[in-house]
């Protein structure tokens, strides 16, 4: 065990971060892209937002997988039992997946911030219009198609939720591993208040990065332990056959312009 760990450790050279892609020159439409930083003082509190409705069944939840730009934990979105509505939404939208953005370190990671405050991690609850269409490819294209919840993390007591899912991360370790993970409850990476959220038109931050998405910024962040947030950055951009092996970590997008767009605050 120990004669295969170094020559393990020989070969993995680990490289200097790289930047996770190259920004595409041309980007669809690009007046609503994501992330953004969210100037408190000039988000528009909305007495209309409704409160956010959250319907997750654990049942839905399949597996694992590292696509070599995150780690995605993939629920069965066939049927309508893992859903969120009201808020925002006209619509009910079923959850497909759920994945995160960290950094090398805990000063920074998350995509979105809040008046330039940055987190170490931020969580993204994806989901799709099922009124609407049929399948998430149908949904990625249409400004309507997607509802991402975004939750920060911040390094303080162990989540113990989280920890069934940082047990399973080694074995995910390079790109393209998939294992099965099953009967996790997503809402227990939910701060206890959902009703607090900012929300705004804006895109995937990861090709294609289309114009898809309405994005539910969440005010309360949730608490992982820092041990927890190590184990992420033990993942790997690279797959196994890969000569040099490169840390994920800081797979966040630039900030990208508001350009006149409004954020609206469910809160005064
Ligand atoms: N960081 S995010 O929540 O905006 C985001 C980004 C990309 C994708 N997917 C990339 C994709 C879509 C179609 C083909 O490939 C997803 N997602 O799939 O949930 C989410
Ligand atoms: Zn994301």
């Amino acid at each position: 065990r120990a004669c295969n760990l170094s020559a393990c450790s020989s070969k993995l050279a680990f490289s200097q971060v790289h930047p996770m892609w190259q920004e595409p020159l041309a980007i669809p439409g690009g007046d609503r892209q994501s992330p953004i930083d969210i100037v408190v003082r000039k988000s528009v509190f909305d007495p209309q937002l409704r409160p956010l409705k959250v319907q997750y069944d654990p049942r839905t939840c399949q597996q694992i997988w590292n696509n070599g730009y995150s780690f995605l934990v993939e629920y069965d979105d066939t049927t309508d039992k893992s859903t969120v509505k009201g808020g925002p939404l006209e619509d009910q939208f079923r959850l497909c997946q759920f994945h995160f953005h960290w950094g090398e370190n805990n000063a920074w990671g998350s995509e979105h911030s809040i008046d330039r405050r940055l987190f170490p991690a931020e969580l993204h609850l994806v989901h799709w219009n099922s009124d609407k269409y049929s399948l998430f490819e149908e949904a990625v294209i249409e400004e309507n198609g997607l509802a991402v919840i975004a939750v920060f993390l911040k390094i303080g007591k162990r989540h113990e939720g989280l920890q069934k899912l940082v047990d399973a991360l080694p074995a995910v370790r390079h790109k393209d591993s998939l294992v099965e993970f099953t009967k996790f409850d997503p809402s227990c990476l939910l701060p206890e208040n959902i009703d607090d959220y900012w929300t705004y038109a804006g895109s995937l931050t990861t090709p294609p990065l289309t114009e898809a998405v309405t994005w539910i910024v969440m005010k309360r962040h949730i608490e992982v332990s820092h041990d927890q947030l190590a184990v992420f950055r033990s993942l790997l951009f690279t797959s196994a056959e890969e000569q040099v092996q490169r840390s994920m970590v800081n797979n966040f997008r630039v900030q990208q312009a508001v350009k006149g767009r409004t954020v609206r605050s469910s809160f005064t």
